[in-house]
């Protein structure tokens, strides 16, 4: 299938980002938008104020100034479980598993947000809460499946090898069905066949669940061989915006990395 067919309208805005802390202006006026369906790219050189982006994006931190639209809905100051029930689910630098349960009870902890019934209704309508964990249950193994860790699913996480907890660490993300997916260098630390399967499951993530994918990442070979469009910061304010080749050829982007004095 032809990938750019796909994309949409955008579904998310942000606008004039500022976010300082203390003296530090971690994002200085940064815009952008994200398309349906497209994978986004974030880069810039350490510092730049990426993963401070993300951070914005789903609720962690509050801008100073600026807005953040997803949906069609402008967010005033929104918490990360509101953004998530919105439908914004997200990984992290370091990842964030608990290292003694298995892949199987991690992912289901991704579905938490929709489960409907309470503590209380599972004790009095018992059946309908177990049709409920049937389902759950089900999206769960279909994941699974998708990702192609069956044969871990009762493995506690902290004994599987930092590429495989990357994996079920997005397992848990996509159960929560996100509609806007936010990966925080997704391939870090990972070796070359590692990475090489992870840019396959994201290609197919966005490609079979139709998610939107904003992705950090390090490596320009697996940016440029998977996003649609690149965002490209540098001292917290965006310095390019375009196709991968685009941004690759971009003077400003070249300086950034290369390292010329500003
Ligand atoms: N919670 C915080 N408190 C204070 N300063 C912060 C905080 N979060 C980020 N910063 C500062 O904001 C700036 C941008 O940081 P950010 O982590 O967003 O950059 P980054 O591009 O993700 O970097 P890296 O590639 O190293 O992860 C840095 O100067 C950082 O020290």
């Amino acid at each position: 299938m032809n990938r750019q067919r796909r994309i949409g309208p955008p579904i998310l805005t942000v606008e004039d980002i500022c976010l300082s802390f203390g003296g530090v202006k971690a994002l200085d006026r940064v815009s952008f938008e994200v398309r349906e369906h497209e994978i986004l790219a974030i880069i810039g050189p350490n510092g730049a104020g990426k993963s401070s982006m993300l951070n914005v994006i789903n609720g962690v931190y509050h801008p100073q100034e600026g807005s953040v639209t997803f949906m069609g809905k402008k967010r005033h100051r929104m918490r990360p479980h509101e953004a998530a029930a919105q439908g914004i689910a997200r990984t992290f630098q370091n990842i964030a598993l608990f290292k003694g349960m298995s892949v199987l009870d991690n992912i289901m902890t991704g579905r938490n947000l929709k489960m409907k019934t309470s503590f209380l209704e599972q004790a009095l309508y018992w059946g309908r809460a177990r049709a409920e964990e049937i389902e759950h249950r089900r999206k769960v193994e279909e994941i699974i499946d998708f990702l192609e860790i069956e044969h871990i699913r009762k493995t506690p996480v902290g004994r599987l090898p930092y590429g495989l907890q990357k994996r079920v660490e997005l397992a848990r993300a996509l159960a929560a069905e996100p509609q806007l997916l936010l990966l925080d260098e997704p391939m870090a630390g990972m070796n070359v066949e590692e990475k090489q399967d992870m840019c396959r499951f994201v290609l197919d993530v966005n490609d079979e669940f139709g998610t939107t994918i904003v992705l950090i990442e390090h490596d320009m070979g697996v940016v440029m061989d998977i996003s649609d469009r690149v965002v490209v910061l540098d001292y917290g304010r965006k310095i390019a915006e375009g196709t991968p080749e685009e941004v690759r050829a971009h003077p400003a982007v070249i300086e950034a990395y290369l390292g010329v004095a500003h």
